[in-house]
Parts: structure tokens; C-alpha cells; sequence
């Protein structure tokens, strides 16, 4: 019969037209959210995704200011400009887009963020919160997958995760969120040997391991939820982790890349923003 494909990009429209009502309310209590981006250097694809956010946060009414820097600021520069807009009133959420060049230290960076603006999800203080099972601020990515699974009533109590990939931005949390769901969750990543042995026991695979097509439909269970979370250009065309034709007959469920899980990132970077409004005007 084939797969149920789970397109995250109408269930972001829907959820972003509840945004732009919840961002109106707020609105008349003098609360307008205030998301900064900080971007370095001219990478095609990053300033798409930032651009991408600004213009996302400004249609359903929330204040965004998009700050493009030369590649080659310096890292004090770069915290110099964060303990700015930590300081600033108006600036709710901030986010500085990665990968940062490489003379600059990420994790520097991320934990010269004010945890209680860190709308990414990524300061130690929230990873530890997110890992101890407190209510935080969620990486996006990874929140956006949580959603998708919730959204479409697929059961995660007891069910057996695995992922591929373990990066700091999608695999670790993703695994994480899903066990605070009470998953029974597998890692794999590039050294784990037989990927296939681990995959075909699981009840949901998630792919996030940036290699075109290294999942495909031998290494999957029948009936198994799939999601991909890779984005690689091929030939100049946007492809996921999965090989979306041989998975697709197997799966019951499978996200597309694009419009799959992508478009989710950006939607539950507005909704942390919110929320660190809130928070700190304190109508939580
Ligand atoms: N500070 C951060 N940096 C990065 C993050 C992040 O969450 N915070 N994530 C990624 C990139 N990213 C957002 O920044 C992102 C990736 C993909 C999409 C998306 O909507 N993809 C579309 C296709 C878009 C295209 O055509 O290229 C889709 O899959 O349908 C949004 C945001 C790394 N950096």
C-alpha cells in the first residue's frame, strides 16, 4: 500500500497561523517577541535558512533583526555583539547560525548566550534541563521531530528508536527527547558496524547523518516509521538520508525531503521565541 508520507511543511503553515493569532494577543498586552540572527560569512544555503527565519518571524508579527557579519569578525567581536544583545530589552531569542568559521569556537559562542534567550536550545544549561526531563528550550530540530510524531499519533511510549547520527544539533536530542517520551532508544552513528541489524529492529528510524541515501529499504522493518532529516544537494537537486523509493513501500510512515521535517525548524524556532517572551514577562 505504501507509506503515509508526513508532509512537516503544512503542519508548520498551520502551526505558524496559530502563532501569528497567539503573537497578536500578546500584542495587546504590549509584549511584541524580538528575535535576533547573527550570521557570519556569505555560505548560500546558511543565509537562506536565516533569511529564511527573519522573514518567518516577521509574518506572524514578531520584531526580527537579521545581523550579517564578514567571515573573518573576530570571536571577542562575535561576543562582544551577543553580550549586546543580551543586555537589549526588546531581543527575546538569539541565535547565531552554524557552522561558525572555523577560527571561531562554537561552543564559546553558544554559552556566551543568555540561557533564558538561547531560542536554539544548544547552552549547556538547557541541554542539562532538556536531559534531567525539565521544560526548556528545545533544539529545533529535534522539537520539530517530537511534533511531527505527536501530530500524526504515532505511539513512542516503549517503542523502539533508533538513530542514525549523532550530532549535537539534531541526533543527541532527538534521542533524548524521545526517551524523556519513555523510547527505548539506539544510537548509531559512522562507526557503528551492520547499520542494517540495528535499523531493522526498530519501531521509528531517524536519519540524521548527512550521507544521501544511506538508509534504504533493506535496513528497515515493515511498517516502521521513517524520518529523514538529511539535506544533501545531488546534482543540484535536495535530497534526504533515505532513499525515498525503496523505503517508501516498506514504511507506514515516511517525512520527504524537502518539505518533510525542514520546514519544522523554523516553526519551533518561532514558537521557543514566544516563549522566551513570555517567560520573561512572566505570562507563562
Ligand atoms: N543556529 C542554528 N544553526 C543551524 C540550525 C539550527 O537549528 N540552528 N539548523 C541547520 C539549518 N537550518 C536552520 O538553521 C535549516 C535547515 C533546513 C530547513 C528547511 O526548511 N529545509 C527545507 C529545504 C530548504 C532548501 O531548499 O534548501 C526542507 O527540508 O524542506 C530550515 C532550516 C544548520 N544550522
Amino acid at each position: 500500500m505504501g507509506a503515509n508520507i508526513i508532509y512537516g511543511k503544512e503542519l508548520a503553515a498551520e502551526l505558524r497561523e496559530e502563532m501569528k493569532q497567539e503573537v497578536a494577543e500578546l500584542k495587546t498586552k504590549n509584549i511584541v517577541p524580538g528575535l535576533t540572527v547573527i550570521i557570519l560569512g556569505e555560505d548560500p544555503a546558511s543565509l537562506s535558512y536565516v533569511r529564511g527565519k527573519q522573514k518567518a518571524s516577521e509574518k506572524v508579527g514578531m520584531e526580527s533583526n537579521l545581523i550579517e557579519m564578514p567571515e573573518t569578525t573576530s570571536e571577542q567581536e562575535l561576543l562582544d555583539l551577543i553580550a549586546e544583545q543580551n543586555a537589549e530589552e526588546s531581543v527575546h531569542g538569539i541565535l547565531v547560525q552554524l557552522p561558525l568559521p572555523a577560527h571561531i569556537s562554537e561552543q564559546k559562542v553558544i554559552e556566551a548566550i543568555d540561557p533564558a534567550k538561547d531560542v536554539d536550545g544548544f547552552h549547556p544549561i538547557n541541554v542539562g534541563r532538556m536531559m534531567t526531563g525539565q521544560d526548556t528550550f528545545y533544539p529545533c530540530t529535534p522539537y520539530g521531530i517530537l511534533v511531527i510524531l505527536k501530530k500524526a499519533e504515532i505511539d513512542i511510549k516503549g517503542k523502539h528508536v533508533v538513530v542514525v547520527g549523532r550530532s549535537n544539533l539534531v541526533g543527541k536530542p532527538v534521542g533524548q527527547l524521545l526517551l524523556n517520551e519513555h523510547a527505548t532508544v539506539t544510537y548509531c552513528h559512522s562507526k557503528t558496524p551492520d547499520l542494517g541489524y540495528h535499523t531493522k529492529q526498530a519501531d521509528i528510524v531517524i536519519v540524521a547523518a548527512g550521507k544521501a541515501g544511506l538508509v534504504t529499504g533493506k535496513h528497515i522493518k515493515e511498517g516502521a516509521v521513517v524520518i529523514d532529516v538529511g539535506v544533501n544537494r545531488v546534482d543540484g537537486k535536495l535530497v534526504g538520508d533515505v532513499d525515498f523509493d525503496s523505503v517508501e513501500p516498506i514504511a507506514s510512515h515516511l517525512t520527504p525531503v524537502p518539505k518533510g521535517v525542514g520546514p519544522m525548524t523554523i516553526t519551533m524556532l518561532l514558537h521557543n521565541t514566544i516563549k522566551a517572551a513570555k517567560k520573561i514577562y512572566n505570562v507563562i
